[in-house]
């Protein structure tokens, strides 16, 4: 069976939260596919040593083309750190991404302490 895909998103408030989480639960995701948008992806490989699939940034159809994979049931999860502070110019590929991933009954994090939730579901669902 292929290693479930897991998407690690986080915009640019949440990069550093993101790339500390990635670190600090590298063993853990080191069984999973992972993949990212282009500026998150770029930072958990440099910073966090993980192989990362990149798609476009997130602003420039990044966020689309993990919609589409959802659709598409080609992502088993979705980690995203959301801004809730700042308002961004591509509020609706963030919105058509989360519909995407609520409709499809994608698993769905978005702050930390859901990432940890999913995290451990998918490594028992492993097992
Ligand atoms: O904006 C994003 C998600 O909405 C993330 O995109 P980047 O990882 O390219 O910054």
């Amino acid at each position: 069976m292929a290693a479930p895909t897991v998407a690690l998103v986080a915009h640019d408030a949440k990069k550093a939260d993101i790339v500390d989480w990635a670190r600090t639960h590298a063993g853990a995701l080191q069984p999973f596919t992972i993949v990212a948008t282009g500026t998150t992806g770029g930072r958990l490989a440099d910073e966090a040593g993980l192989t990362v699939d990149r798609l476009l940034s997130g602003p420039l159809g990044g966020d689309a083309q993990l919609g589409a994979m959802i659709a598409e049931r080609r992502l088993d999860a979705l980690i995203f750190f959301i801004d809730p502070l700042s308002a961004l110019p591509h509020d609706v590929d963030v919105k058509s991404l989360l519909r995407l991933a609520i409709l499809y009954d994608t698993p769905l994090a978005v702050n930390r302490a859901s990432a940890d939730a999913i995290l451990a579901g998918l490594a028992r669902d492993k097992t």
